[in-house]
């Protein structure tokens, strides 16, 4: 035919060729799926025949080319389409496919003249799609060229991983191929997710992502909320926004160094002190103050930093309030400011208000529960026990010390037997610092001529009587026991029996008694 020499002596020489060529290019839809293999035996021969593809491209185009057989297979109504734009897309395709469409293309027209019409159309299709698919790849680029397009545009953006599904390059599809080149580059990271870094650069939500962005490494890095820098140096470059940050902190710095000693923070300071010095007098007076006294010296603390920060030592404020201050807060706004004016009005008041209750308290306490001896304060615990004339309680000092506190009561009592307790005072100071004696730590008679006259030796108002409601008060050690429970612990002891305290036993004890 056509003046060509016939390859195909025989029938069944061709016969035997169209099997072949049938086993070779049979539609997916007709084969099972491991009829694919034979076909990927033709790979060395397309591979030779390409000069540009890789071994991975191949592979891809022709895996592409099967899912397009059995497309064509279950669509039949495109194989019209699919021969014309076979005769489209063979010719560039042809010389690079030179055995293979030879071979098709004589089969082909052997099989026509046989009257074999669908072996054309499975040719026809076949051909197509390995020849679409491949001239879709990265590295086809004449195909590429054929149609306008860059191919290191379309491998970067990712579109070479979409358009080897679509079916067929139709102008269309190249119209919107092309107008999607046309579009700004950061559409191309919507298409590829290479290229989605690339997003943040024309996005207008940009801006507003890295003001954030930064605003967030304020409050991570520096703890202060610094007013945001204009979008614009933000995004400029990323360099200047460290920039920024630090200058800002620096800013922030000098205006804390620089923020004026408010004169109200002056007497608050000056309060504040005499607070403490109060205080510190009271806590010897009662636990109950001192602990006010501690929440003033926080309240007091803290309001006095802002004002003694000011680095010209203006402020004469005591080490020991110092020591006491709150750590500088890092964030100094004109709103800060006004709650600084606003918390300043209120610790006055406050002030105010606790130095009133503490003037109220410095001058009565409870008297069942706490004892005034000389000026201080003791906390009952309480009764260890009592006796002929008086009753003995432990007590718990300022300094956190156990003391027995003897409590005589003179009222109503003639003056002789107040006299001889306050001779007890006497004795009791005669014998300080000898050992195995109670010590006596403080004392205090109300009735002050009565203990003046004991301390004088003279003793005038013999027939007289306490008047006012005087007492004896004597601080004493605290004693785990005495001789008195000693001997009552060893009678119950012997109770019951016939034995008698040992002697030995008694002189032991007597001299630690
Ligand atoms: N310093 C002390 N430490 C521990 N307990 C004490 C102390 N002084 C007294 N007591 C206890 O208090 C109780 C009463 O003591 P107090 O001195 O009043 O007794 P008394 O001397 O026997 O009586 P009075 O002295 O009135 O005749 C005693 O039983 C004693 O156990």
């Amino acid at each position: 035919m056509d003046g060509k020499p016939n390859p195909y002596s025989s029938s069944t020489d061709l016969l035997r060729d169209v099997q072949a060529a049938l086993k070779r290019h049979r539609p997916l839809g007709s084969m099972q799926s491991n009829c694919i293999r034979p076909r990927r035996t033709l790979l060395p021969q397309r591979r030779a025949s390409s000069t540009s593809s890789s071994s991975s491209d191949v592979t891809n185009s022709q895996e592409e080319a099967s899912s397009k057989d059995s497309l064509n297979a279950v669509v039949p109504s495109q194989n019209l389409d699919s021969q014309k734009k076979v005769q489209f897309s063979v010719p560039s395709n042809a010389a690079s496919q030179d055995g293979k469409a030879t071979e098709l293309e004589n089969l082909s027209s052997h099989m026509s003249s046989l009257g074999f019409a669908e072996m054309e159309w499975v040719e026809g299709s076949q051909i197509e799609a390995w020849s679409s698919s491949s001239s879709l790849g990265c590295n086809q680029q004449e195909s590429v060229q054929q149609a306008g397009i860059d191919a290191s545009l379309k491998c970067e953006s990712g579109v070479s991983s979409v358009l080897p599904k679509r079916s067929v390059v139709t102008p269309d599809h190249l119209q919107q191929f092309r107008s999607f080149l046309s579009q700004p580059a950061t559409q191309s990271s919507v298409v590829g997710p290479t290229c989605a870094t690339t997003t943040s650069v024309h996005s207008t939500s940009a801006p507003m992502l890295n003001s954030t962005t930064r605003y967030s490494h304020f409050r991570q890095y520096c703890g202060s909320s610094v007013a945001a820098e204009p979008l614009g140096e933000v995004n400029v470059n990323p360099c200047p926004i460290t920039e920024g940050v630090v200058k800002s902190i620096d800013v922030s710095i000098q205006e804390t160094n620089r923020m004026p000693v408010d004169p109200g923070a002056e007497a608050e300071v000056r309060a504040s002190g005499s607070c403490i010095d109060d205080a510190g007098s009271l806590s010897k007076e009662s636990n109950q103050s001192k602990e006010q006294q501690g929440g003033e010296l926080k309240e007091s603390g803290n309001s006095k930093y802002t004002s003694c920060d000011d680095g010209k030592g203006k402020e004469a404020v005591d080490v020991a309030t110092v020591q006491m201050q709150a750590p500088l807060p890092t964030t100094i706004t004109s709103s800060s400011d006004v709650k600084l004016g606003s918390s300043k009005v209120e610790k006055r008041e406050k002030a105010a208000s606790s130095k009133g209750t503490l003037g109220a308290r410095k001058r009565t306490y409870d008297p069942d529960l706490f004892f005034k001896v000389n000026g201080k304060l003791y906390q009952r615990l309480g009764k260890i026990g009592s006796g002929g004339s008086s009753e003995v309680h432990k007590v718990i000092s300022s300094d956190c010390r156990i003391y027995a506190l003897k409590k005589i009561k003179l009222k109503g009592r003639d003056y002789a037997t107040a006299y001889g307790f306050c001779q007890e005072i006497e004795y009791l100071n005669r014998l300080k610092g000898k050992d195995n004696i109670i010590q006596l730590i403080d004392y205090e008679v109300t009735d002050k001529a009565l203990l003046e006259e004991v301390m004088k030796g003279s003793f005038s108002n013999k027939d007289g009587r306490v008047k006012d409601d005087g007492c004896i008060y004597m601080v004493l050690e605290y004693g785990e026991i005495d001789l008195a429970h000693m001997l009552s612990q060893k009678w119950k002891e012997l109770d019951g029996s016939y034995q008698t305290i040992d002697e030995n036993w008694l002189r032991f004890y007597c001299k630690f008694f």
